[in-house]
C-alpha cells in the first residue's frame, strides 16, 4: 500500500470527502430523528434551510478544512453557530480507482470545491412534515404521510471537485438509500473522477445501468416548475415524465437506468448543484450541460446561478439532440 504522502492530492481529497459525505449523512439522519428541523426560509417559498443543512454544511466545511488547510471551498448555506463534529485524518475510504495522469499533480490553488451539504430540502421537509402528520395520526397510514416519506429518497449530499474551473470529480451521497428496507446497509456513496480507471468505467457504488433503449424519460423538478421548465420537457416527446427532488438525484435517475434525461430550463440551480453530479455523470460516460449545450464553470467568482437551466443525459444518448429539441423561445428566456 501506498503511504499516505505520496497519494497525490486529488485522490486524497476525493477519499476523504466521501468519507465526510458519508458523516454529513448520518448528521442529516439525526437531525430528522430529533424532529425539530428549525426551518428558515431564505428567497422565498420554496428555498429552505433546516438545521441539517446548516450541521451537515458546518461539518463538511469544518472537516475540509482541517484536513486540507487553505483549501477553496464554496458551501450553498452561509456560515451558522452551533456545534461541529468534524472527522477524523484516518477516517478515508480505501481508494477504488487510479488518479489520470493529466490530475496526478495538481497544486491545492488549482482546486475550488462546490458543497451542497443537503440537496433536496424542500422534499426533505415534506417527507418530515408528513412522517409527524402520521405520527399524530397514531402512526396509521394517512395516505399523504405513506406518499411523502418516499421524499427522502430525494435528498443526497453532493460535494464536487473543480480544477481551473472544470469539475472533474464528484461525491454524491445519498443518506436515506434502503430507508425502508431494515435487512440493508442505510445510505449510499456514489463518487467518481473524469477519466479515471476504476471499478464501473470510472464510477464507484452504484450499479450503472443503461436507460431503456426505446421510450424517453424525462426527470425534472417537482417543487420548481414553471411553464419554460414545462415546455422543454414536452419539446422531449418524453413518454413518461418524473417529477422529483434534488438536482443529485435525478443524476441517480440517469445512472441507473430510471431516466434518460433530466431537463431543467429555469435558473434555480446553483454551482453547487451541479458541480458533484456533473462529475459523477460525466466519469460513466453522460454529459450534463447548460440548456443550450454549453459547458458549465467552476471558477472560485463564476456566478453561483446556473442561469441558463440544466440539461443532462444519460450515458450512450444523444445530448446534443435534446439540446436541438429545446424551443428557441425557452433558450432565449435563459439569459447569463
Ligand atoms: N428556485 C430555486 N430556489 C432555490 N433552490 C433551487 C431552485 N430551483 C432549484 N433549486 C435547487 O436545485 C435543486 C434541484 O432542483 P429541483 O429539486 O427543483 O429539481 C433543488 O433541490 C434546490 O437545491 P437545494 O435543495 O439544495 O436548495
Ligand atoms: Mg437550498
Ligand atoms: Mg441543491
Ligand atoms: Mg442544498
Amino acid at each position: 500500500m501506498m503511504a499516505a504522502n505520496t497519494v497525490p492530492l486529488l485522490p486524497r481529497l476525493v477519499s476523504s470527502s466521501v468519507a465526510i459525505a458519508n458523516h454529513a449523512g448520518k448528521i442529516i439522519r439525526d437531525v430528522l430523528n430529533k424532529g425539530d428541523l428549525q426551518i428558515v426560509q431564505k428567497e422565498h417559498v420554496k428555498d429552505l434551510q433546516t438545521e441539517a443543512d446548516r450541521a451537515a454544511q458546518r461539518c463538511i466545511i469544518g472537516s475540509l478544512t482541517k484536513h486540507f488547510p487553505g483549501l477553496i471551498i464554496i458551501g450553498e448555506e452561509e456560515e451558522s453557530s452551533g456545534p461541529v463534529q468534524l472527522t477524523e485524518q484516518s477516517s478515508v475510504v480505501p481508494l477504488k480507482f487510479t488518479c489520470p495522469p493529466h490530475l496526478a499533480k495538481l497544486s491545492q490553488e488549482q482546486i475550488v470545491v462546490w458543497v451542497d451539504p443537503l440537496d433536496g430540502t424542500s422534499e426533505f421537509t415534506e417527507a418530515t412534515a408528513a412522517a409527524a402528520h402520521k405520527c399524530l395520526m397514531g402512526n396509521h397510514d394517512t395516505g399523504c404521510g405513506a406518499h411523502s416519506t418516499s421524499l427522502l429518497d430525494h435528498v443526497t449530499v453532493l460535494i464536487g471537485i473543480a480544477v481551473d474551473g472544470k469539475t472533474v470529480a464528484g461525491i454524491i451521497h445519498q443518506p436515506y438509500f434502503n430507508y425502508k428496507n431494515k435487512e440493508k446497509e442505510l445510505g449510499r456513496t456514489i463518487y467518481g473522477i473524469i477519466g479515471s480507471a476504476g471499478e464501473n468505467d470510472g464510477v464507484v457504488g452504484g450499479l450503472l445501468v443503461k436507460p431503456p433503449p426505446t421510450g424517453c424519460v424525462v426527470a425534472t423538478t417537482r417543487s420548481h416548475a414553471s411553464s419554460t421548465v414545462n415546455d422543454a420537457v414536452s419539446s422531449c416527446d418524453p413518454t413518461e415524465v418524473l417529477r422529483v427532488g434534488g438536482a443529485g438525484h435525478k443524476v441517480l435517475l440517469l445512472l441507473d437506468g430510471s431516466a434518460h434525461a433530466y431537463v431543467f430550463a429555469s435558473p434555480g440551480c446553483k454551482k453547487w448543484d451541479t458541480c458533484a453530479p456533473q462529475a459523477v455523470l460525466e466519469a460513466a460516460g453522460g454529459a450534463l450541460t447548460d440548456i443550450k449545450g454549453d459547458h458549465i464553470l467552476y471558477h472560485r467568482h463564476v456566478q453561483h446561478r446556473n442561469s441558463e437551466g440544466v440539461l443532462a443525459t444519460a450515458p450512450g444518448q444523444d445530448h446534443a439532440a435534446y439540446i436541438r429539441k429545446i424551443p428557441a423561445h425557452v433558450k432565449e428566456n435563459l439569459v447569463k
